[in-house]
């Protein structure tokens, strides 16, 4: 799927090459943003929450969550099998309707790469998650190793994770740097790169102000996207959470011209909670943002919901869940 990110840092980035020079003048950035209001964010969250939409909005909605879907399976026990049945359904969500679009992409372990692949050819991208998933706990060289791997095996995009010991240590340097080298493993040889996701592990990073610093730490780093949680950590992606990502990638471009997308992951599971996060994407970070280039869901169950859903606005009836294969 074609992205309009840029390859290139834009020109307006230049202005923050001074920021990221030094770990005492990217600590002073970081910690001068401005704080986020607890309350205020999750009362916002909860108020855009209540939003309801109308029928012909819901049925874009849908569709256009469905688009949004990176399906994903990343458990010990995955088998070529169970990929390749997931590739197939993320191609044709809904043989029975050839109107159903795909998703945006498969999120695999690096090793199932060429599984989903051999599926989905160029039609659905393929996302492996990278840098010591979902820990982070690896040298540096492994962790480029991990990613080379799974460029050169066929990824369209990387899902890495940071080092959350060396952000909490106030390490922002060194967490910077290793976006930077993640993103320049991502490069393929005729100079193209696989897309880069940073996910934070919001669950993990205490504070509001720490998902604010990590948005900023990881744009200026050279992300594509920014991601919530890798879905094996409690809690996973909270609508607070994401609200603040999404102020963060509106107010980057305001300051660089450079858009980042936001991609809120595991444990969304309803297309109800999906028309949440759309309805405060539009609010929040605006309609340049309500397109799969720029906004994803991590989901390994979400589909079936969306699925549901629509074969409850164009028949009628909600076919039963087992008419949708299940994850
Ligand atoms: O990135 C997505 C998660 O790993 C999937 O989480 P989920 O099973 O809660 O949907």
């Amino acid at each position: 799927m074609p992205t309009t990110a840029p390859t290139d840092p834009a020109p307006g980035l230049t202005a923050y090459s001074e920021v990221t020079a030094s770990e005492a003048s990217l600590r002073r950035f970081l910690h001068g943003l401005p704080g986020v209001d607890q309350v205020g964010a999750e009362a916002r969250a909860a108020g855009l929450g209540t939003r309801s939409i109308k029928t012909t909005a819901k049925a874009w909605a849908l569709d256009l969550a469905i688009r949004m879907v990176d399906l994903t399976t990343l458990e010990g026990q995955d088998t070529p099998g169970k990929v390749r049945a997931l590739a197939s359904k993320a191609l044709r969500p809904d043989p029975a309707d050839p109107s159903c679009p795909s998703v945006a992409a498969v999120c695999v372990y690096g090793d199932l790469v060429g599984e989903v692949k051999a599926i989905v050819g160029d039609q659905v991208n393929v996302a492996a998650v990278a840098t010591a998933f979902p820990s982070g706990r690896a040298s540096m060289a492994v962790k480029l190793a991990d990613t080379r791997d799974a460029v050169a095996g066929g990824a369209d995009e990387i899902d890495m994770v940071i080092d959350r010991g060396a952000f909490l240590a106030g390490h922002y340097l060194q967490v910077f740097e290793e976006i930077v080298a993640t993103r320049e493993a991502c490069v393929r040889p005729d100079g193209s790169h696989a897309h880069l996701k940073v996910i934070f592990e919001t669950g993990e990073l205490q504070t509001y102000d720490n998902v604010r610093r990590a948005s900023w730490l990881a744009m200026l780093a050279g992300a594509d996207f920014i991601k919530t949680s890798t879905g094996k950590v409690q809690p996973a992606a909270t609508l607070p959470v994401t609200l603040v990502m999404l102020e963060a990638v509106r107010d980057f471009r305001e300051a660089t011209g450079v858009q980042i997308g936001v991609k809120p992951a595991g444990g969304i599971r309803t297309a109800k909670d999906a028309i949440k996060y759309l309805v405060m994407v539009n609010e929040v970070a605006g309609d340049d943002w309500l397109d799969p280039d720029w906004f994803r869901f991590g989901a390994s169950t979400l589909l079936n919901d969306l699925l549901m859903q629509r074969t409850k606005m164009t028949t009628g009836r909600y076919s039963g869940p087992d008419y949708f294969t299940l994850d």
